[in-house]
């Protein structure tokens, strides 16, 4: 697997002498969608601000597209594309100049084809003779990503790229992202949106107070760290747990009326069986077994929490 990004023994410290990243280790490969999940205040923008070149970095290496983000500065930078959580467009500008203008800042020649490419994949076609002080906070968010990808950037960062989006945006955005990543483009994201990491990513990083805790593939993450739940609805409301059930990890709900039985999605099934029987030798009924598997929320809030 080729790497694209590589961050070792990275550590930031701001100038008031806050500690914001310490010892971050990382490596992103090409084409995979590689989500970014943190607490507000762990680091992710201050990481995603150093690999681009928008922060200086305190000790470390970071390389992105095998250049020294440092020593290659330029050939690093040309390889980014940049969708900052801040909209920042109050521009007269027209969206067509605009996303033109921000290719050449990459010293790439124009290539209007792929200008109106970019500007048909997200809608803004028939805003592109538009002012973009003229557009909505949706549509300006548009132009962000159309100038991030104007100059056909081999890694995109979004940085919370849909805070305060509508749906329609977010499904276009999303289907922009997997297009990219099917012609090779490696893709990191931060979202407070977990249900999104849970449905794109192929890999999971959490930072934490500026350490990386953790960084598995998302599949693996949620078989390893997920629980599964399984919920008993009583025939009669018990007055509370019975004896013969108090070493198994089960609770009985406030009101009496539900058993709910807590395991490992990597457990086999024998707790269940075991669980089942013993209800029916202490003749308790139940009217329905619902279950539930952990969402990669549950599993992100108990390691954040730890
Ligand atoms: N210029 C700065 N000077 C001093 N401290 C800073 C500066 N920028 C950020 N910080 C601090 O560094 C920490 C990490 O901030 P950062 O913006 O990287 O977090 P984040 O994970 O992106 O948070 P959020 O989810 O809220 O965007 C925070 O405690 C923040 O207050």
């Amino acid at each position: 697997m080729q790497t694209d990004i590589s961050v070792r023994h990275l550590y930031k410290t701001y100038g008031d002498g806050f500690q914001a990243l310490k010892d971050i280790n990382l490596e992103i490969y090409r084409g995979e969608i590689f989500a970014l999940l943190g607490p507000n205040g762990a680091g992710k923008t201050t990481l995603i601000s150093i690999i681009c070149g928008i922060v200086n970095l305190s000790d470390g290496e970071v390389e992105a597209a095998g250049y020294d983000i440092k020593r290659q500065y330029r050939q690093a930078r040309q390889a980014i594309g940049l969708v900052p959580q801040e909209l920042n467009t109050d521009s007269f500008e027209t969206v067509w100049n605009a996303v033109s203008f921000s290719r050449g800042l990459f010293g790439k020649a124009p290539n209007p084809d792929h200008i109106e490419k970019v500007l048909k994949a997200l809608s803004l076609w028939d805003k592109r003779n538009n002012r973009i002080m003229s557009l909505s906070g949706g549509m300006k968010r548009r132009v962000m990503i159309a100038k991030a990808l104007s100059h056909e950037p081999q890694i995109l960062f979004l940085d919370e790229p849909t805070a305060g989006v509508d749906v329609d945006l977010r499904r276009d955005m999303w289907e922009m992202v997997r297009q990219l990543r099917e012609s090779g483009v490696t893709i990191i994201l931060t979202t407070h949106y977990i249900e999104e990491a849970e449905e794109m990513a192929d890999r999971i990083g959490v930072i934490r107070q500026g350490e990386i805790i953790l960084v598995e593939e998302k599949d693996q993450l949620m078989s390893k760290l997920g629980k599964k739940e399984l919920r008993l609805q009583l025939q009669h409301t018990l007055e509370k747990l019975p004896g013969e059930l108090t070493l198994e990890p089960i609770e009985l709900s406030e009101d009496g009326h539900e058993l709910i039985y807590t395991f490992d999605s990597q457990q086999e099934q024998a707790g269940v069986a075991r669980l089942l029987r013993t209800l029916g030798d202490l003749g308790i009924e139940y009217r329905d077994i619902q279950t539930r598997e952990s969402s990669l929320e549950d599993i992100f809030v108990g390691l954040v929490h730890e």
